[in-house]
């Protein structure tokens, strides 16, 4: 019956036999084309001016189609075209204060020239309907024109020469100059992967959410700290305090309150009134005054109080999560604490809101800040539309193209089997454990209001568990790195998953309990910073696990020694990007550096894939049918 409706709706976007049959063999020709590239980044901790840079130069697949498209051109020449596709109105803006005028119209003619031979290069795997759309409306024409030129290659030449003349002589070079680059841009990624943690740490988590959202084509394997947002965003108060924590040691909570149009006020009111500025809670990062600096001191403290109060009570009333050792709040009132049997004196203490005898109870005037900071957040009407993205776009894992991708881990016992979560007497483990929580998650966003359920204290779970999948450790002590000197209490430990997925045996058990073929399906792997400078190496598991924590987060450059690493899939297989830090377009135009990226090619001599074997392919494969039924049933008898 229902598929009568669809079948009935699908005819109704024909006139008539002929058309479908055009639809059928353009379809089909599609099956035959080379895949479209995809890429893969994780970890982008809301450092947007990297991400952008990134995008901008196709993680290096520009500069590599210049020097595949223009083998013998000058290494400036192949430079300045690679930066010119990436920063256009930079460039171009540049060359104006440099060159004489007719000096420029040389220039221009020889960039559009360059430009469109780039482009060429980069749209002869798409389809022509495919690049028309990836057109910029008001140069469509002109840049067909240009891309396809057909006849006589003498006739050839002067029409294409008269084109670009002839834009020159009207003023549109620039404009065509920057329509050109922005569509190779977007040309030579196909499909975007976002294998976790957008949020956090950088200040610009809004500005990346926003690329995302003008991109094309593109899926999210949630991180811990994107569920720590949504979270936030479904009700979970804990989540909230941690997520402003988080913003406040980092310096960066001002641009929260811009940014997002949060209420701070009441927060701000109170840390001034019960803290005092202990250079210790200043923020990691950022400049301030010597004022703001105490009073962020104060904010700092204030929020890890309510942070921790919240955690005590949900890991109180929510038992099966066997969190009890992380209950220190009872102790502080001695000025010591007791892990694993050792004890740790206190430092930088700072618990005098904290009743002994309702040690997790939160004053009156803490639920008030909490209150506030939650509503702020949940009505701000950009987060509204960030995290319903967020949510729409994503989920715990995804299965694309016979790829497994997640953020975390799946998480293992030592002997290398899926270890269970229990929660309300039923287990749950692998594949099962991830719809588990992606399950809850969807409802706790779904139906969020102002009060916790057993829903968000899921979705904290997410963000701290030890069987959690996007978490993966046994604690985050972060107690203890406030507090306690001793670094030894600091470590967090990882569960074996990390350990075991140095092995091929790992990979295949994954791969093939996720249902793909462990011979040529990879695991994509976020959350770990890969540490290049001491010589890790980011593919594991026998070669068929990737992890690529973009690195992109400033903080954390120095235990990596790089930016981090992404990854690429065209149709002739996988391609590490080794990405360098990012330092500014003005550094990167006076460096004239050839690329921030290098590549590493994993699997060069498989044959190449089609768009036949791929999930759109598949899609496709469907439609064909959909349509031949259509013919096979068609009613109008001719
Ligand atoms: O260095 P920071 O920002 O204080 O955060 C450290 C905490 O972040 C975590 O590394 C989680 O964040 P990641 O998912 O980015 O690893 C915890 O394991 C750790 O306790
Ligand atoms: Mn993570």
């Amino acid at each position: 019956m229902y598929k009568e409706k669809y079948f009935d709706e699908l005819r109704k976007e024909f006139n008539d036999e002929d058309e479908i049959v055009t639809e059928i063999v353009n379809l089909e020709a599609i099956l035959n084309l080379p895949k479209g590239t995809e890429y893969f980044v994780s970890d982008i901790h809301g450092e947007y001016d990297g991400l952008n840079h990134i995008l901008k130069t196709g993680a290096g697949i520009i500069s590599e189609k210049i020097n595949l498209r223009f083998p013998d051109m000058d290494t400036n020449d192949k430079n300045e075209l690679n930066f010119i596709i990436a920063y256009p109105k930079y460039a171009l803006e540049k060359m104006q204060l440099k060159l004489q005028d007719d000096e420029l119209i040389t220039w221009y003619f020889t960039m559009i020239s360059r430009l469109i031979e780039v482009m060429q290069y980069c749209a002869s795997k798409y389809s022509r309907s495919k690049v028309r759309k990836s057109l910029p409306k008001k140069y469509a024409y002109i840049i067909e024109e240009l891309l396809y030129v057909e006849g006589n290659p003498k006739n050839k030449q002067k029409y294409y020469e008269q084109i670009i003349s002839k834009v020159i002589e009207l003023n549109r070079a620039q404009d065509l100059i920057q329509s050109l680059a922005r569509t190779i841009q977007k040309l030579v990624i196909d499909h975007i992967h976002i294998v976790g943690d957008v949020f956090d740490r950088g200040r610009k988590s809004n500005e990346v959410l926003e690329l995302l959202e003008n991109t094309h084509s593109l899926d999210f394997q949630w991180g811990n700290h994107d569920v720590l947002w949504l979270g936030g965003f479904a009700g979970s108060q804990a989540c909230i305090a941690t997520l402003f924590r988080i913003a406040t040691r980092y310096g960066y909570i001002f641009d929260l309150e811009r940014q997002y149009g949060i209420n701070l006020r009441s927060l701000f009111t109170f840390a001034d009134q019960h803290y005092d500025a202990d250079p210790y809670f200043y923020p990691k990062t950022g400049n301030f005054t010597q004022k703001d600096l105490d009073l962020l001191s104060k904010v700092h403290q204030a929020l890890i109080v309510i942070q921790f109060k919240l955690e005590s009570q949900i890991i109180k009333r929510q038992p099966d999560f066997d969190m009890d050792d992380r209950l220190f709040l009872d102790q502080v009132q001695t000025g010591k604490v007791q892990i694993n049997g050792k004890s740790y004196p206190l430092e930088h203490a700072a618990f005098q809101t904290v009743d002994p005898e309702h040690p997790d109870q939160l004053t009156g005037e803490e639920q008030s800040v909490i209150q506030s900071l939650s509503y702020s957040f949940r009505h701000s009407p950009k987060i509204k539309v960030h995290m319903n993205f967020v949510l729409k776009k994503g989920s715990m894992y995804l299965i694309y193209n016979n790829n497994l991708l997640y953020h975390g881990c799946v998480p293992l016992t030592e002997d290398g089997d899926f270890d269970s979560f229990k929660y309300q007497n039923k287990s749950y483990e692998g594949k099962d454990l991830l719809n588990f929580f992606e399950k809850h998650i969807r409802a706790a966003v779904n139906k969020r209001g102002s009060s916790e359920n057993n829903d968000t204290d899921l979705m904290w779970y997410c963000w701290i568990g030890k069987k959690s999948p996007l978490f993966g450790r046994t604690a985050m002590t972060t107690f203890e790195r406030y507090f306690i000197s001793d670094k030894e209490t600091h470590k967090e430990g990882d569960n074996p998953y990390f350990k075991l997925r140095d092995r091929l045996s790992t990979a295949y058990y994954i791969l093939n309990k996720f249902g793909l073929d462990e011979h040529t399906s990879y695991i994509i792997n976020g959350h770990t910073p890969v540490k290049a400078g001491k010589g890790e190496s980011p593919i594991k598991g026998g070669g068929q696990i990737i992890v690529i924590d973009g690195g992109l987060s400033k903080a954390y450059q120095k235990a990596t020694g790089i930016a981090g690493y992404t990854l690429i899939n065209n149709s002739y297989g996988f391609q590490i990007v080794t990405h360098m830090p990012f330092k500014g377009i003005d550094d990167l135009y006076e460096s004239k550096a050839q690329s921030t990226s290098l590549k590493r090619i994993i699997d060069r001599d498989l044959p190449r894939r089609n768009i036949a074997d791929t999930t759109i392919g598949t899609e496709l494969k469907g439609q064909i049918d959909d349509l031949k039924y259509l013919l096979e049933t068609d009613e109008s008898g001719d």
